[in-house]
């Protein structure tokens, strides 16, 4: 794979330019999307380019740097600063409002409606039967998962690399990043990804390459990371993900051809095993 291949939506259904170009992007677990000309990115660009600011506010009065985990009750969200150059506002879906301005809960939304098109077509794709769909996507397939939206920073005075090496951990990932950095690793090799201000980078996480594994066609979860920036970047994503809130957890499933869908294990389980190839070396050091 020389560079990502390149999807459009059209309505609301997704589009690639051949069925070669599917395959790829299903094969390799990454592709670009352009940008509808109705989604507007402009009021989330610029939180991204401000939220680790500590005179930046949210709509709540409290700037996003003291919006931490305590505040959240959950130790996965809120503001973080990582070993790695990446300081993170992560925030679940039921935390959305009130926290976001208006005009991001509104591009969440739709991104939100374009994953759960990337869903259906990665699962019609692999072969898993549509039946299976709901309980093997932990909802996914339906808007029905568990969504984060995530703004990053990357700080240039730190001078380590951008963002470790990792998969993302849920079904499917949508990144708006700008500035170049970013870089998967295909066939063991480290290759730019052509980013820039009218496409999105689509790519599948763990949850949808365990579901598929022995489906008829698999789908891959892409290994990412971002080199080591001089300059500030930022970046935002919306992760899909399997349905986990307190009191009931959808789960993580394998689908085979021959016995259906078989549960793997809970959604956070999957978070926290992979947490150190997620976050590996890039939780702050206590000493720091
Ligand atoms: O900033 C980027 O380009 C990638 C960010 C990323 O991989 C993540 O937040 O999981
Ligand atoms: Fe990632």
């Amino acid at each position: 794979m020389a560079e990502p291949v390149t999807a459009a939506m059209t309505g609301d259904a997704l589009r690639f330019r051949t069925p070669e170009d599917r395959d790829t992007a299903m094969r390799s677990g990454v592709f670009l999307l352009e940008i509808p000309s109705d989604l507007d990115v402009s009021e989330a660009d610029r939180l991204a380019a401000g939220f680790y600011d500590p005179g930046t506010l949210s709509p709540c009065g409290s700037s996003y740097r003291n919006l931490t985990s305590e505040r959240f009750d959950d130790q996965l969200i809120g503001f973080h600063e990582r070993s790695d150059q990446i300081e993170q506002f992560l925030l679940e879906s039921r935390f959305w409002v009130g926290i976001y301005p208006e005009a991001v809960l509104q591009l969440a939304e739709r991104l939100k409606t374009i994953s759960r098109q990337v869903v259906r077509e990665a699962l019609g794709y692999a072969g898993v039967p549509e039946d299976s769909w709901p309980v093997g996507s932990g909802g996914c397939s339906d808007g029905a998962g568990s969504y984060h939206l995530t703004f990053n920073h990357y700080r240039p005075g730190e001078r380590r690399t951008g963002l470790s090496s990792h998969k993302d951990d849920g079904f499917v990932t949508i990144l708006r990043a700008v500035e170049p950095g970013l870089e998967v690793n295909v066939d063991r090799h480290w290759e730019v990804v052509p980013t820039g201000p009218d496409v999105l980078v689509v790519n599948f996480g763990l949850a949808i390459e365990l579901l598929t594994r022995q489906a008829p066609r698999p789908i891959s979860a892409i290994l990412h990371r971002v080199v080591e920036q001089r300059i500030d970047r930022t970046s935002y994503a919306l992760f899909s993900s399997s349905f986990c809130a307190p009191g009931r957890d959808a789960g993580i499933y394998g689908y085979s051809p021959a016995t259906g869908l078989k549960q793997i294990c809970e959604s956070r389980q999957l978070i926290f095993e992979n947490d150190h190839e997620i976050y590996e070396g890039t939780e702050k050091p206590c000493d720091d």
